[in-house]
């Protein structure tokens, strides 16, 4: 075998499912197998069969049925543990038996209650009748981070006289750091000559969130088999998250000089179905495949991956199956390249003051809601154009309601003229309120005929649509209004139907009969 090839050894079927809270039965551990087989990894570490009978019947469903990956089970330093994974795995096309002792003192004297000697047989035991059972046998001190050296050695040249044909040091309980852990190894590989001969593996934890760097040192020290999970599952904070290590191997592959099997392609899916299955969502700022990995709010960041994508990423988004995600988020800190860049996708070709005008309104929008959708762009700019033929302007408003008096409105306009007026009105309800009190203030007796409200996205902080259609002096004229305030929405449609119901009747006196009458524009 090529000896930059690293193994990828997953355990999320596993270690990962040991996250608490989490139970796979056959059928979803079965779905997530074949996933992690067209994700390309080289072990399926499937159950531990003893746990119960249903954890027995997932790693043998897996193994008849899974083609490709080695499929292994997890058996404890006992007899009866050994049997019933190897039992689970036997029709695999590659089976392994994977058993385990602690060599830590702690775990020698508080957890197995017995002695160095003890565990040193007991080992020897267990990969002596793995071997009798399953060719190809990994072994693992448990705890080993936290362990004396020597006498891990000790226990592991007992495993490989017996015939262990992978050796994995686990640091179980993530308290390990990359030189240590690298040191760690080094002097094992100068303690046990042997293992040189096998495949040397590493396990860690992410207890101090250095599951990935310490897994990476050990593979820089000699390892060439990575146990790890997607989503970086796991006992209590997780094991080393399989697509981190594994796009770290391939980003900075020359450097590193290390390869996977791994069709990176996939992993967006296994993720996806794992945080599926799992009920355990990903973080939206988690490495590779969180939510955000491949998205750029910031304007700097947007103008230069619209320019050129290398400028901020260091893999494309496809290169991990998010074709589908957007790589542009439109939000307060965005700038007008990237706001440009979406009305385009819309369909909507903007540039100079319109685009000053319309990156005006969004960062206003922006500072309301927490992201800014297609839907609410469109509202805004299609507003914007219908406030190009606007004749009057909304400058402020105040609204006062209550349940305990009728409520009362002031607007501010300025009239087509530049002339600022003013008008109050005590109304039946707030939107009545200010509709008059702009009849009041521009000396108009329009009539409302239809107003309606529409909310444009969903949810607290959507853009609320209004639409007016007012008559006046025998004309009708219709206006609309976007905003997260539905007051101001209804206000900005009264005013524009206003001006709108104002020109048509200035035409119709100016006119001949048959003239057309005139259409406004509002559609890109
Ligand atoms: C670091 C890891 O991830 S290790 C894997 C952890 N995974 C799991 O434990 C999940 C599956 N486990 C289970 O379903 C259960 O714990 C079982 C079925 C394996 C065992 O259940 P029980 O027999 O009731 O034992 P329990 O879990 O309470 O205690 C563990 C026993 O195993 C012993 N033990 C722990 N590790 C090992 C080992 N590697 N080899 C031999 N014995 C071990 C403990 O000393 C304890 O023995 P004791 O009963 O003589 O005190
Ligand atoms: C069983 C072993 C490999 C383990 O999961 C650990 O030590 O963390
Ligand atoms: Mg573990």
């Amino acid at each position: 075998m090529d000896p930059n090839r690293v193994i990828v050894f997953d355990t999320t079927l596993r270690d990962g499912e040991q996250s608490p809270g989490i139970s796979l039965n056959a059928a979803e551990k079965l779905e997530i197998a074949q996933q992690l087989a067209r994700l390309g990894v080289d072990v399926i570490e499937a159950g531990f069969p003893i746990a119960s009978p249903g954890d027995f019947q997932a790693v043998r469903t897996i193994a008849r049925e899974v083609q490709g990956p080695i499929i292994a089970g997890l058996a404890r330093a006992h007899a009866a543990d050994i049997e019933r994974a190897a039992e689970a795995v036997r029709d695999a096309e590659r089976p392994r038996v994977h058993t385990f002792i602690s060599t830590s003192d702690i775990h020698i004297q508080h957890q197995l209650q017995s002695t160095r000697e003890d565990v040193l047989g007991q080992a020897r035991a267990a990969v002596a009748h793995a071997r009798s059972l399953v060719e190809d046998v990994e072994f693992s001190p448990m705890d080993a981070t936290r362990a004396d050296v020597e006498f891990t050695a000790e226990v592991l040249q007992a495993a490989l006289d017996e015939g262990a044909t992978t050796i994995n040091i686990p640091d179980t309980v993530g308290y390990t750091m990359p030189d240590e852990y690298a040191a760690f190894l080094t002097r094992l590989y100068v303690l046990v000559p042997g293992l040189h001969d096998v495949v040397l593996s590493v396990h860690c934890h992410n207890d101090l969130g250095l599951a990935v760097a310490n897994s990476f040192a050990g593979l820089k020290a000699g390892a060439r088999q990575i146990e790890c999970a997607i989503n970086g599952l796991g006992e209590r904070a997780g094991n080393a998250s399989l697509e981190e290590i594994v796009m770290l191997l391939r980003v900075r592959e020359a450097d590193v000089g290390l390869t996977t099997g791994i069709n990176t392609r996939e992993i967006a899916r296994a993720s996806r179905m794992v945080s599926r299955l799992t009920g355990y969502g990903v973080q939206p700022n988690k490495a590779i495949v969180g939510r955000n990995a491949f998205q750029h709010e910031s304007g700097i960041h947007q103008d230069g991956v619209l320019k050129e994508r290398s400028t901020y990423e260091i893999m494309s988004k496809a290169s991990v199956g998010f074709d589908d995600v957007s790589s542009i988020v439109l939000g307060k800190h965005s700038g007008r390249h990237a706001l440009q860049s979406a009305l385009m996708d819309l369909g909507y070709d903007v540039a100079g003051q319109t685009l000053n005008q319309a990156f005006k309104r969004f960062k206003e929008l922006a500072d309301k809601k927490k992201q800014v959708t297609a839907m609410d762009l469109e509202a805004l700019v299609t507003d914007e154009l219908r406030a190009d033929v606007s004749s009057y302007t909304l400058e402020w408003f105040d609204v006062e309601a209550s349940t305990r008096r009728p409520p009362h409105a002031t607007v501010s306009i300025i009239t087509p003229d530049g002339e600022t007026v003013r008008g109050d009105f005590t109304g039946d309800g707030p939107i009545d309120a200010i509709f008059r009190a702009i009849n009041s203030a521009t000396r108009r007796e329009a009539r409302l005929r239809e107003f309606r409200i529409d909310a444009v996205t969903g949810g607290q902080d959507a853009l609320g649509e209004a639409s007016v259609i007012l008559e006046l002096s025998g004309s009708t004229a219709a206006g609309q209004g976007v905003s997260t305030d539905i007051i101001e929405a209804a206000a900005l449609a009264y005013v524009r139907a206003l001006s709108n119901v104002e020109r048509k009747v200035i035409m119709a006196a100016e006119e001949p009969e048959d003239a057309q009458p005139l259409e406004l524009s509002g559609t890109p």
